[in-house]
């Protein structure tokens, strides 16, 4: 069953015309994950933010994205679009900072989050709260949740927002580049934990990176895209084994040079 069919969307800047996605087309199946895969500025970004109804008032979307068979993503009402987005689908950015307010512990803010659009009374959402930072790997949640943003460490905060997502039972989590801003020790941790997701929570995701080798890692279907337009689009297997366009054999190269790199560095012994 598709969750998520795009069809054709473009994001067009309504002042110069310019086109910033050129006509983009995938479809997400439940439980299965796509990786959106490009160099900066290619438009992964916009893409993901066009679905949720979130870019600015400067840009506008054209094309069709239908969420569960018959729910017509951009011609719904506001206030539906925000409760799709707050409970059927969730977004996860790279800055975890940026979602969390400073002024209110991170407990709180889960607490607050789950009783809102889960219907939850405070005891039950504190126990679902602890019981999901408990699968992020988290060994001290009940301390965890005390804590304001700031007192936690950058992957810290980041699983803390992953695991306010899981908690919601979204049907499908679009993740942008939600490894960027850790270092190598978390990022390996949360890509585990994406990697759970499916097995675990039947959770369809969307997961947006430059790393061809997490997306490889993660995704069983993928979407290259390049300067807005989609170059190509296929399963994980077919992309990998078969590239069809120069741009997603230069960044397999780019991928594979980087890691025969690190492997001689190891195998060296050189810091890397
Ligand atoms: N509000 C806006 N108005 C016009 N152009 C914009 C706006 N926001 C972003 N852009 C442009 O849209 C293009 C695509 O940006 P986008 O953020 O989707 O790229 P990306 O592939 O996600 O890159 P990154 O990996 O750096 O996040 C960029 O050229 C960017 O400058």
């Amino acid at each position: 069953m598709n969750l998520l069919e795009v069809k054709n969307l473009k994001v067009i800047d309504k002042e110069d015309k310019k086109e910033i996605v050129k006509g983009v087309s995938f479809k997400v199946e439940k439980n299965m994950c796509l990786g959106i895969v490009g160099e900066s500025g290619s438009g992964k970004s916009m893409t993901a933010k066009a679905i949720v109804g979130l870019i600015s008032s400067n840009l506008k979307i054209e094309g069709y994205a239908v969420f569960d068979e018959n729910i017509d993503l951009f011609n719904i009402k506001k206030d539906k679009l925000r409760k799709i987005r707050g409970q059927r689908i969730c977004m996860i950015l790279q800055d975890a900072m940026s979602v969390f307010d400073p002024l209110y512990t991170v407990g709180y803010q889960m607490i607050e989050t789950l009783v809102e659009n889960k219907n939850l009374s405070k005891k039950e959402a504190k126990k679902v709260s602890i019981k999901t930072l408990e699968k992020m790997n988290i060994n001290d949640p009940q301390e965890v949740v005390k804590k304001y943003p700031h007192q936690l460490s950058g992957g810290m905060l980041q699983r803390c927002m992953i695991a306010l997502s899981l908690s919601m039972e979204p049907d499908i989590i679009i993740a942008d580049e939600p490894t960027t801003a850790l270092d190598s020790i978390n990022q390996r941790e949360v890509v585990e934990v994406f990697k759970r997701l499916r097995n675990t929570t039947g959770t369809s995701l969307i997961f947006i990176s430059h790393d061809l080798g997490i997306v490889k890692y993660l995704a069983q279907d993928i979407l290259v895209m390049n300067n807005g337009e989609q170059v190509e689009y296929g399963s994980a297997k077919d992309i990998f084994t078969n590239p069809k366009s120069h741009y997603t054999k230069y960044l397999i190269n780019a991928r594979l040079e980087l890691t025969e790199t690190f492997n001689k560095s190891v195998n060296k012994g050189e810091a890397v």
